[in-house]
Formats: structure tokens, sequence, C-alpha cells
């Protein structure tokens, strides 16, 4: 076992490392190798209420303080990020499986929203509206939403975390982390380098537990909660959206998505292959952006058929902390479970693979290109979550943005084109969140990440981001002579 002077076993809660009561642990695993890497505070839902009042009694004197205090404690925090980036990934790595490369990446991207977000906190402007008589004036100010909670997927161990967070301490929110049980380590990790940044107690509290369903109940109900920010499958989210109604929590949801990625026959073939590596095999397929339907057009589909499967089969799977590994593991045996199953289907009703297609040892799965996929198939409804590719034929612009807008979900979506109106049309057409046209990697600080349908609402990062942090407060002046 690689020593990691970042590993935290217990909980972090009012600016103080916490046992549960009941003073239970439950196991972290490395998935590429099955090895325990720790074994992490469980705590119960009582245990979680005590985080909750704590970040509820930091809140006022949290939200008192300057936006440029905020920003500061945030720049902190976001250069012991990036100080410790190597243990923080190689730390990703053991626990997610995620290939040392990408979780390096991952650092800088999860560590971007902290700027970003410690600049927007000076910008969160008012309005002055013009008013309606002489003698009144109309004002509107932007005010900290309250205590704010963030649940997390294992897929984006440090990233998903600090998409929510910074915009809610940027806006004076105090915060309760509830990462997954899968990827504990990072998200303790992190809530170390904010002790040492200087966040206040209370503010910044992270609480681990293997009962999600427990403590999901506990974070939508207690009413000292005012807004929970949710990653993960769509089914969870629908939970917490009814669990919510009783305190009518805002709720930011980012859920599953079924991803297009159409090539036209007037695209570059190349750069098509290129992007299409790039999002679907990102985190061993395992990110709700990640291309889940390849659709090519009629004369040009052997021709990418041939290059892309070329590219997939000389993917290098193993164990992501070694060298030059580009594939690392799924995350358990449910995410495997599931990637058999669509290749099985898909095999049954007629897909045909052109590399790849087994199952490896442990947890791994061989990169796999299925072509002939058709719209009946498991795989065209469901997101795999995994290095499958499966690859469908069209004949018209019309009939690739039907078949694309043909699911209930609606994150992202990507296509190719060298045809200046059509890119226009077809990026306007699709029923997505978001859409990358000739690129298949979107994902930035900068720019609003969400989905429509089934796929959630809310958007994260971006200017937009901070506005679902904050509530919106109208004023109005009268008796001015
Ligand atoms: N949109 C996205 O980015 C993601 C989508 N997915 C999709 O979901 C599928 C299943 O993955 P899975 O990890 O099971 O995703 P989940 O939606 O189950 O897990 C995401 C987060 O929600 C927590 N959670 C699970 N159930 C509840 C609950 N009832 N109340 C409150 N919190 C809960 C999990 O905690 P814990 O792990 O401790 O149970 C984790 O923190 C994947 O194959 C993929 O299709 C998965 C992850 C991310
Ligand atoms: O998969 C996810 O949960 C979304 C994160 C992906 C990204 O930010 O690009």
């Amino acid at each position: 076992m690689e020593q990691n002077s970042l590993i935290r076993n217990e909980a972090y809660v009012n600016g103080r490392w916490v046992k549960a009561t009941s003073n239970k642990t439950f196991d972290v695993t490395n998935p590429a190798t099955g090895e325990v890497i720790a074994s992490v505070t469980d705590m119960s839902r009582e245990d979680v209420r005590q985080a909750i009042d704590a970040a509820e009694a930091a809140w006022p004197a949290y939200r008192a303080t300057t936006a440029k205090q905020r920003a500061n404690l945030m720049r902190n925090w976001f250069n012991l990020m990036l100080e410790h980036k190597e243990e923080l990934a190689r730390l990703m790595t053991l626990e997610c499986g995620k290939v040392l490369q990408e979780s390096r990446g991952e650092v800088d991207y999860g560590a971007s929203f902290i700027e970003w977000f410690a600049e927007e906190a000076k910008r969160s402007y008012g309005d002055v509206i013009p008013a309606f008589s002489r003698d009144r004036r109309l004002v509107v100010i932007k005010q900290s939403v309250g205590v704010a909670a963030a649940i997390t997927p294992w897929n984006f161990p440090l990233a998903m975390i600090t998409r929510k967070v910074g915009p809610a301490l940027a806006a004076g929110s105090t915060v309760v982390v509830k990462p997954p049980s899968e990827t504990p380590l990072t998200a303790l990790a992190i809530s170390y380098l904010a002790e040492k940044a200087g966040f206040p107690k209370g503010v910044y509290n992270t609480v681990t537990s293997s009962n999600s369903s427990d403590i999901g109940k506990e974070l939508c109900q207690n009413p000292k909660i005012r807004k929970l920010s949710f990653t993960g499958s769509t089914p969870v989210g629908k939970i917490l959206m009814e669990q919510s109604a009783s305190t009518l929590k805002k709720l930011s949801l980012e859920l599953g998505g079924n991803a297009p990625f159409i090539v036209f026959d007037d695209a570059d073939i190349a750069a098509a292959v290129k992007g299409a590596i790039l999002s679907k095999f990102r985190n061993n397929g395992q990110t709700c952006v990640c291309v889940n339907r390849i659709l090519v057009q009629d004369k040009v589909y052997d021709a990418f058929l041939e290059q892309f499967s070329e590219a997939v089969a000389a993917l290098k799977v193993g164990n992501g902390l070694d060298e030059g590994v580009q594939v690392g593991p799924l995350i358990n045996q449910k995410g495997l479970e599931k990637v058999k199953q669509h290749v099985e289907d898909a095999l049954a009703k007629g897909a045909r693979v052109t590399t790849g297609g087994k199952a490896l040892e442990g947890l791994f799965y061989q990169p796999t290109v299925l072509a002939d996929a058709t719209p009946d198939m498991l795989i065209a409804r469901e997101e795999v979550f995994g290095p499958v590719a499966p690859v469908f034929r069209f004949s018209t612009e019309q009939e690739a943005v039907q078949l694309a807008n043909d699911t209930e979900y609606g994150l992202a979506s990507y296509f190719y084109s060298k045809d200046v109106a059509r890119c226009w049309r077809v990026a306007e057409a699709l029923e997505y969140g978001m859409v990358g046209i000739n690129e298949g990697m979107i994902s930035t600080e900068v720019a609003p990440f969400g989905g429509i349908k089934e796929s959630g609402f809310g958007r994260e990062g971006s200017k937009y981001g901070m506005d679902y942090f904050m509530e919106i407060k109208y004023m109005c002046f009268g008796g001015i002579e």
C-alpha cells in the first residue's frame, strides 16, 4: 500500500475530525486490485444532523463576511489543492480507478471551480429598477441561500464537490458534503485542505456513511438545509426530489445522460474519431457526458467504423497508477455487470463486435466497438457507463436529429460537420443542455454545465453557477420626497 499524507479516516464536522457515535467504519477498496485502502467513519442520520446544526450555526457569521474575505479563503484552498496535486491525483486513482493522467487533470479541473467562484464572489451584483412612482426606489440584491448540501458521485471524486461548494462558499453559504461511499478519501483530503486554508469552523463539513439512503433523507427533510445539489443517477435524483417536497428544498439535479455523437458525411473523419475516443473513453466511459451512441451517416459509415475501431483497439488497459495506461477498471461489480448485459443484449439483437467485447480479470473490460447497433437495443436507451461504443447508421440529417432526440435524457450531445449552416441547424435542433460541435471535450469551469428533460435541472460553473446558491431580494424604499 502506498503512503499518502492526505488520507483521513474520520469525518470533518464543525472544524473537528470525528468518528461515528457508533464507532462503525466502512472499507474503501481499490477497484484495480480489490485491496482495502482505508476504513472510514460510518455516520448515522443522527451524526449527520449534528453536522447540519454546525453548518447552520456557522452561517450568520460566514454570510456576513465580505466577498473579498471569502474569495481569499477560497484562493488559499485553490493554491493548496494545486500544491498537493500529485497526492490528490494518486488518491483519486487509488479509490476510483481513473488513470493517473486523468486524475491529474481532474485536480486542475476541480480546483478551477474554486478559483473561478472566488473571482465571481466579488461580482454578484444586484439591480436598481426604474421606479413606478416618484417617491419610491426599487432595488434588488442577491443573498446567500443558506446552508447547502452536496451529494456527489464517485466518477469525479474531487470536481463534483468543488463545482457545487465553489459557488456555495462564494455566495456566503456554509456546506455539508456527502461523498459517495466508493470515494470518500478524496473528499476528506480536500476537507483537510479546506481546514488548512482557514475556513472558520462549521463552514465546511464532510459526512461519510455507507447508508446513503438514510443520510439522503436527512439532507432532504431537514429544514435547516435550504439547498441541495446532487450529481448522480436519474432514479436517485427522482427519490431526492420526492423527499425534498416536505421542505420545498431548492434543488439542482445533474443526472444521467444518453449522449449522441453524430458524424455527418461532410465531417473531418480523423477529427471525429479523435473526438469520439476522447469523449467515449474518458474515465473508462464512466461520465454522464460520455458518448453513449455514435450515429454515422451512410456514406462515411465504413470509413469511420474502421478508423475508430483501430483507435479503440490501440487503447492500453490496466491499473491507472501505471504510466501509459489509458483505460482503468470499472468502479464496481454492478458497473461491470451492466456493461456485460448491454453487450450481450446488443449481440443478441444483431450487433457485431469489431474490437473488444470481453471481460478481463477483476473489474476490467476490453474497450469495445459494436457495429450495426439499432434503437431497440438496451444500450440505445440506457447509459452504459463503461468502455463500449455502439455505432448506428443513418441516412438523412432529419433522421439523425430524430434518433439523437429519441431519449428521455438531455445532457450532452456532439456532432461533426464542416457545413456551417448545418452546424447551426443541428445545434439548435438537439434537445440537450450542451452541444459539442466538432469537439468531443466540452467541460470547463467557464461554461454552464447541466441538462434538460430527465437529465435534471440547474447549471453548474460559469457566471450562471452562483445564482443557484443565492436568493433574490426585492427592496422597495418608499416616502422618498
Ligand atoms: N450523472 C452522473 O454523473 C452519474 C451517473 N451515474 C449513473 O448511475 C448509475 C449507477 O451509479 P451509482 O453510483 O449507483 O449512482 P447513484 O446515483 O446511486 O450514486 C450517486 C450518489 O448518490 C448517493 N446515493 C445513492 N442512493 C441514494 C439515496 N437513496 N439517497 C441519497 N443519496 C444516494 C450515492 O452514495 P453511495 O455511493 O454511498 O450509495 C452517491 O453519493 C451509473 O451506472 C450511471 O449510469 C452514476 C454516477 C454519476
Ligand atoms: O459525469 C459527471 O458526473 C459529470 C462530470 C463530467 C464533467 O464535468 O465533464
